[in-house]
């Protein structure tokens, strides 16, 4: 499957119900395409509306107005669920019913948040091969990219049999960023995958975000480390272009 997204007049502000209704307004006008193989980084100061743009994209934050659009091209070999087509669809996060953003989350849209939240108790690598089965992925396979990822991530060995909630930090993020690279979502969204890594492990993290692109996969990332987002965007977007402190 391959996705090309777009931004379309994006506007949203904070309603602060506790404060009188205060309304805080953060970014207007976001107009942006998205297409298989780019990586658009998200720039601009701490408090810009970087995040925010990347949780309306996945539907966490409501979209005041304007629209964003998913379109989803699929082959007759590349459905795996009884209920899906093949053909172009396409869908508006901003006004879709929550059960379509869940179905997109599953099958179209890849997130990787800067922290693992993760069920306790569950070995790390079943952490990263679940994330694979959920898209639909047969078990074998799953566990086997599962292991080439956190072998790719530097994620030692003898880690993967036990829970992640005891791990480093850093260590956490690599089996998020396992868990978040391993399906074949079409968009894949960014959310400082990289704050807290090492540079071994960047550059680790920069291959996976090279091998996606080649792959076709439309990425909106964040990244405070300037080496990283020179070498991974194919465009830079400054997000203060779209303050809406004045409007
Ligand atoms: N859930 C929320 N409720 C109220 N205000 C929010 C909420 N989420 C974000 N904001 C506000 O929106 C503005 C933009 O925040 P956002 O996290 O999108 O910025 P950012 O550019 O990602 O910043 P950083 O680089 O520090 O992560 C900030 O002023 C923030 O306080």
């Amino acid at each position: 499957m391959s996705a090309i997204l777009t931004l379309d007049n994006v506007a949203k502000s904070f309603v602060m119900h506790l404060q009188d209704g205060l309304t805080i307004p953060v970014v207007n006008g976001v107009s942006l395409t998205v297409k298989p193989g780019e990586c658009i980084v998200l720039g601009g100061p701490s408090g810009a509306g970087k995040s925010s743009i990347l949780k309306m994209i996945y539907g966490n934050y409501r979209v005041d107005s304007g629209a964003i659009r998913v379109v989803a091209q699929t082959t007759v070999a590349q459905t795996t669920f009884a209920s899906e087509t093949a053909g172009a669809e396409t869908v508006d996060i901003a006004t879709a019913a929550p059960r379509r953003v869940l179905a997109l989350r599953r099958r179209t849209i890849g997130y990787v948040s800067q922290f693992l939240r993760v069920i306790p108790r569950v070995p790390a690598l079943a952490v990263v091969a679940e994330a694979a089965i959920a898209f639909g992925i047969e078990r074998a396979e799953a566990e086997a990219r599962a292991r080439t990822l956190l072998t790719r991530l530097n994620v030692p060995e003898r880690l993967w049999s036990l829970p992640p909630a005891t791990f480093s930090g850093g260590e956490q993020q690599r089996v998020n960023i396992a868990r978040g690279f391993i399906a074949d979502h079409p968009i894949l969204l960014l959310d400082e995958p990289t704050a807290s890594l090492d540079a071994r492990n960047r550059a680790a993290v920069v291959e996976l975000i090279d091998t996606k692109k080649a792959d076709g996969t439309a990425i909106v990332g964040i990244f405070h480390d300037d080496d990283v987002r020179e070498r991974v965007a194919t465009r830079i977007v400054d997000v203060t272009t779209f303050a809406a402190r004045a409007a």
